[in-house]
């Protein structure tokens, strides 16, 4: 859809709030909320290959790499409000590995969907095991979420973590211990 349709929709919608979509205020709105919104999911724009831009690197360690704080905006796919939060990455490579800022952007293309925080986390997960083949790929997230906080329930102080091991995180006991007691040692 255009930006100018979306914008129209949005106009639609505010005068259906009881607002006058043509005073000095809100003139504008409906272009900047299109262009906010799109900017939003612009996730769904994005594929793999594209922002991993052959960033995978043949290397010989194979102890843990952990990638932690990576901020996190999503879109709650019930009610289109944001959920923010930190993502945490490990993985053991086995003979390459992906450039740091590849995490971001793998994290930034899934969170710029609609989603829930439990398909979000999974999504990251599986998209490095699929760049790096990994030995093994761990991934949590925690998250605040504003469909809770502004609304519903609100309940300000509340937050939710979700995690996905695949490979040896799954299979292994110590690994899976070493990696939360690195991403909770602040
Ligand atoms: N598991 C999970 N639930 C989520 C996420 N984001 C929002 N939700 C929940 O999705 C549910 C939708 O419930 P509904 O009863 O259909 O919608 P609602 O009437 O707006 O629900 P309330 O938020 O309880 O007012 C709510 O419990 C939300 O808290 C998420 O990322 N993961
Ligand atoms: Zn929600």
């Amino acid at each position: 859809m255009s930006s100018e349709e979306l914008a129209n929709h949005y106009r639609r919608i505010i005068v259906e709030l009881g607002e006058d979509p043509d005073r000095e205020g809100l003139r504008d709105t409906p272009r900047r909320a299109a262009k906010a919104m799109q900017f939003l999911n612009h996730g769904y724009t994005q594929s793999l290959e594209e922002i991993v831009n052959g960033a995978v690197f043949a290397s010989d360690t194979d102890e843990m790499v952990l990638v932690k704080d990576i901020e996190l905006y999503s879109m709650c796919e019930h009610h289109l409000l944001p959920f923010i939060g930190k993502c945490h990455i490990a993985y053991l490579p086995s003979g390459k590995v992906l450039g740091l800022s590849k995490f971001a952007r793998i994290v930034d293309m899934y969170a710029r969907r609609m989603q829930i925080q439990e398909n979000l986390t999974r999504q990251i997960a599986e998209a490095v095991l699929r760049v790096t083949e990994a030995r093994g790929v761990a991934v949590v997230i925690e998250a605040s979420h504003l469909c809770m906080m502004m609304r519903g329930v609100e309940k300000q102080n509340s937050s939710m973590t979700s995690s996905v091991m695949l490979g040896a995180f799954r299979e292994n006991q110590s690994t899976r211990q070493e990696f939360l007691t690195l991403v909770s040692g602040r």
